[in-house]
């Protein structure tokens, strides 16, 4: 088993009254990428700011690689690349030349430094624009450019703070390309998201945190389990569906629910979306026409919901 680079423990931050993060604890390991899901204002931010030692806990710990992370604990601090949710680059300067201002103030001099600002221009694709100014380039541009910028150090952790903010659809998938290169190398990142679907693609990991709170902390396969229903089958059909035979399906094996809607439409919760093949037959065998189905598997969406009874985006 991989080892523990970052574990935080019982993370609390409040502003004024307002508890922001109450009791947070996650775990890293080494090569692992952790996504940090949850709606706006839910305490993410200020998790991260926790994490990289920007913010000082009001109680809890984070420990990376058996050193403790602190505002004042520069060696520590060090060992993280934060992109944080604000853009932080100077518009007026090139892209090569925001990254020699960067890697200056992590020492980086000479030829190490040309080299790195090479091989980081490189891994977000940017090797060909580094000549031109920042003010010309895109939302996504200048988000790749913030990676590149938070890998000049080669940190053992990139902890990225919903980094596809306003940013167009190809943009972002540059930006997963990107990501995806990290998780290659072994790198270990932390990504915090309110979108699903993108921490779906990203994480081995998945800490869901709402009001300040963990609640769950699962790998993707884990999450699933949560759900009564692992996959949903929808179907339409030409006549609408006796009582009984309702009843019937209900009793079917691996059907967890069956909802009727308007028009012959029906859903069906399926405990294994495998069962879904057989449901289709047997509806066929009792003598119904299927005019439309499609299979879905459960989201990350679906789970937000049933763990809170509020949709994620809310
Ligand atoms: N510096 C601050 N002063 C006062 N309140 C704050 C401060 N920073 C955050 N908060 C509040 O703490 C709560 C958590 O905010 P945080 O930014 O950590 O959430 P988030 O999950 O990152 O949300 P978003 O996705 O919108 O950035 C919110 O209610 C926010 O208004």
């Amino acid at each position: 088993m991989a080892s523990t680079l970052l574990q935080a423990s019982n993370l609390c931050k409040s502003f004024g009254a307002r508890r922001a993060v109450d009791g947070v604890s996650l775990r890293v390991l080494a090569g692992q990428t952790v996504g940090l899901l949850g709606p706006n204002g839910a305490g993410k931010s200020t998790t991260v700011g926790m994490l990289c030692g920007l913010v000082r806990p009001d109680a809890g710990e984070v420990m990376l690689d058996g050193e403790a992370v602190t505002p004042d604990a520069m060696r520590a601090k060090r060992k993280i690349g934060l992109v944080p949710q604000d853009l932080a680059l100077y518009e007026d300067l090139s892209a090569h030349e925001n990254l020699r201002l960067f890697g200056a103030l992590y020492d980086l001099k000479g030829g190490a430094l040309a080299a790195r600002v090479q091989e980081v221009l490189a891994l977000v694709n940017l090797a060909d624009r580094a000549r031109e100014k920042v003010s010309t380039f895109s939302g996504g541009m200048k988000r790749r450019l913030n990676i590149a910028a938070a890998m000049l150090h080669d940190p053992a952790l990139l902890i990225l703070d919903e980094p596809t903010v306003g940013v167009d659809p190809q943009s972002r998938n540059a930006i997963f390309e990107t990501l995806e290169q990290l998780k290659r190398e072994g790198r270990s990142l932390i990504y915090t998201s309110h979108y699903m679907e993108e921490v779906e693609r990203l994480a081995d990991h998945i800490v869901i945190v709402d009001h300040g709170k963990v609640i769950a902390d699962e790998s993707p396969a884990g999450l699933h389990q949560l759900l009564p229903a692992q996959a949903a089958l929808r179907f339409e059909l030409a006549t609408p569906l006796q009582p009984l035979h309702l009843e019937l399906l209900r009793a079917e094996a691996g059907v967890a629910s069956v909802a009727a809607g308007d028009g012959n439409r029906y859903e069906i919760g399926l405990t294994d979306s495998g069962a879904a093949v057989a449901l289709l037959a047997w509806l066929e065998q009792n003598g119904y026409r299927l005019v439309h189905f499609a299979t879905a598997r459960a989201s990350l969406e679906d789970i937000f919901l049933n763990l809170t009874g509020r949709s994620l985006r809310d």
